[in-house]
């Protein structure tokens, strides 16, 4: 199957123009790397609204399978990424969630402040990893190995699980 994603930044000095968005980049590139087509790329600030209203323009309006977000999931203020994943997810997928922070933990002990959450909205996963480019690398490859088996299941594939 074919898969289409949309990638959304979320960070205050990236959508001032203020910072490179390197970690956005980073997302597109791994998810390239495994043949899924990148159809969106947005740079937005921490606004809870904003963040909402953008994953449903991108999971109902644009129909995309996959939505993998960056930065505000820490404890701050303004980080609101995973309030807003919350209020448009019907099902949580925790096991995604707690298997990046796991392996994170064996990296940083930080990785116990990020809130991440992964979930479904319709047939659309959404994803939520931090805001740094190596926290975009070292979380999204804990999931990469069940990402297209996954995205399957979302779109009712029903065949057999055939386990690595
Ligand atoms: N999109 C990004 N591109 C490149 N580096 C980033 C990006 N987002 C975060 N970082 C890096 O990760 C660090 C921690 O991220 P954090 O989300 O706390 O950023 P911030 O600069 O405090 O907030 P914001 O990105 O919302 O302005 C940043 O200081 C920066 O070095
Ligand atoms: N694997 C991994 N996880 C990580 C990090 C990292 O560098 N590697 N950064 C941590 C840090 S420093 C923070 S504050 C939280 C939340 O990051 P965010 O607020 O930028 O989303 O993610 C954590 N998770």
């Amino acid at each position: 199957m074919e898969f289409q994603a949309g990638v959304v930044t979320v960070s205050d000095k990236g959508s001032r123009g203020e910072r490179e968005d390197l970690s956005g980049k980073e997302v597109v590139r791994m998810l390239q790397e495994l043949s899924i087509l990148v159809r969106e790329t947005v740079i937005i600030p921490d606004e809870q609204d904003q963040i909402r209203q953008t994953l449903i323009d991108l999971s109902d309006k644009k129909g995309l399978d996959l939505i993998v977000t960056t930065g505000g999931t820490g404890v701050t203020p303004r980080d609101l990424t995973p309030d807003a994943t919350l209020e448009v997810i019907d099902k949580a997928l925790p096991g995604m969630a707690e298997a990046m922070r796991q392996e994170s933990l064996k990296k940083t002990p930080h990785a116990m402040i990020s809130r991440a959450v992964v979930g479904i909205r319709g047939q659309t996963l959404i994803i939520n990893l931090p805001g740094s480019p190596r926290g975009v690398r070292e979380n999204l490859a804990v999931v990469l190995p069940a990402l297209k088996h996954a995205l399957e299941k979302i779109k009712g594939d029903e065949t057999e699980c055939a386990t690595p």
